[in-house]
């Protein structure tokens, strides 16, 4: 078992330590206490930028943009880019032209292009267009689930369900999203184990990953921590991922926390550009340069190269005539 610092015996069992915090238990197991403890040997990015950081712009981005900034962004070694979202246009009006994206995009065959389908008439719609890969999106709040997708939790499980056994028919892999993991703009605090219980019910319909989103970002590693340890009593930590908006500064720090208690899936967004339509206050994504930044630099591989998502986000940042949110990036990129 290592060499458990005397002080951590003298206060508690470390057979209850280990049980309740399996974490806390790996990371004291490192022969030197203090020691940075185990991070995963590879992290799977997620890429969200052209359906999460361009969802909420105002001003139509032309469809060429976007059809680009995926191009762009498929050479650079991610493996996941999210291109679009097969929602209704009068809700969110920026991802209208789903289809044209979908159709107009160069596939990599290295790279998987999920996209966002609420029911299951955006999942056919989704599939007529080429997806090969959708994700479905619920909330562990209520007044988040009614505001953003306009049903209850239990009514968007019925719809998840549709949607999932239809892909599973054809084969279709489907990932899940919960928001509000971290907190609701409506209704504030959201327990662990509301988040547990949805985050649940999707994996047991099928989601082989769920995506657990600090909607508004206003999560810190404390929260993250006691929100995982209760998920993970439920699902595998494999088949978690961590989804954080960086309203307060808090996303990197989280996602630390996150890597040291086992997750390996990290979704991010290109120059961290972002927010959802129905979080008010949300800001950005973590920006995916920063996130490779501290993952290359833990030693981490991501097969991202670094300096080709830089380039993906000077090409959207000039196109929205925008200051990216990257700190890596704006550290690199002389104006
Ligand atoms: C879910 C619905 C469609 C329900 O919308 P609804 O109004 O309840 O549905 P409805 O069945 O009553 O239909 C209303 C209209 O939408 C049409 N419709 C119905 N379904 C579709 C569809 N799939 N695609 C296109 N159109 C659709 C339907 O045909 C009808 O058209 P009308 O008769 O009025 O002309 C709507 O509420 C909606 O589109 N919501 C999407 C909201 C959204 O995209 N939010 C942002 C993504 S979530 C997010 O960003 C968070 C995340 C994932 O990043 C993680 C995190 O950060 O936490």
């Amino acid at each position: 078992m290592g060499s458990i610092p005397s002080a951590v015996k003298h206060c508690l069992s470390y057979e209850t330590l280990a049980q309740d915090y399996p974490w806390l238990a790996r990371w004291l197991q490192e022969e030197k206490y203090g020691a940075i403890c185990e991070f995963p040997k590879t992290v799977k990015i997620v890429e969200v930028g052209p359906r999460d950081g361009l969802q909420n712009e105002k001003e139509m981005v032309p469809t060429e943009v976007k059809i680009q900034l995926i191009n762009m962004l498929s050479e650079t070694g991610l493996p996941v880019i999210e291109a679009t979202s097969f929602v209704s246009f009068k809700w969110v009006p920026q991802m209208a032209d789903h289809v044209d994206v979908l159709k107009g995009i160069t596939k990599s065959p290295h790279v998987k292009y999920p996209v966002l389908t609420p029911n299951l008439r955006g999942y056919q719609a989704a599939v007529e267009a080429g997806a090969t890969e959708v994700a479905v999106f619920g909330s562990a709040s209520e007044t988040f689930s009614k505001k953003n997708i306009n049903c209850s939790i239990k009514e968007s499980m019925l719809r998840f369900k549709e949607v999932i056994s239809s892909a599973k028919q054809a084969g279709i892999p489907v990932r899940g999203y919960v928001s509000c993991a971290l907190g609701c703009p409506y209704e504030g605090h959201i327990e662990p184990a509301k988040v547990t219980e949805v985050a649940k019910m999707m994996y047991d319909l099928g989601c082989y990953e769920i995506s657990l989103g600090d909607t508004i970002g206003v999560g810190t590693p404390k929260l993250m921590a006691n929100m995982l340890q209760s998920v993970m009593k439920e699902i595998p930590t494999s088949a978690l991922a961590v989804h954080c908006h960086d309203t307060h500064g808090q996303a990197l720090a989280n996602i630390l926390i996150a890597l040291q208690m086992g997750i390996s899936v990290v979704d991010s967004s290109v120059a961290g550009l972002g927010g959802c339509p129905y979080a008010p206050g949300a800001s950005g994504n973590v920006s995916t340069e920063d996130v490779v930044y501290m993952l290359h630099g833990l030693g981490i591989e991501t097969g991202v190269n670094l300096s080709k998502v830089i380039n993906a986000g000077e090409f959207i940042c000039q196109a929205l005539n925008r200051r990216t949110h990257s700190k890596v990036a704006q550290a690199t990129v002389k104006s």
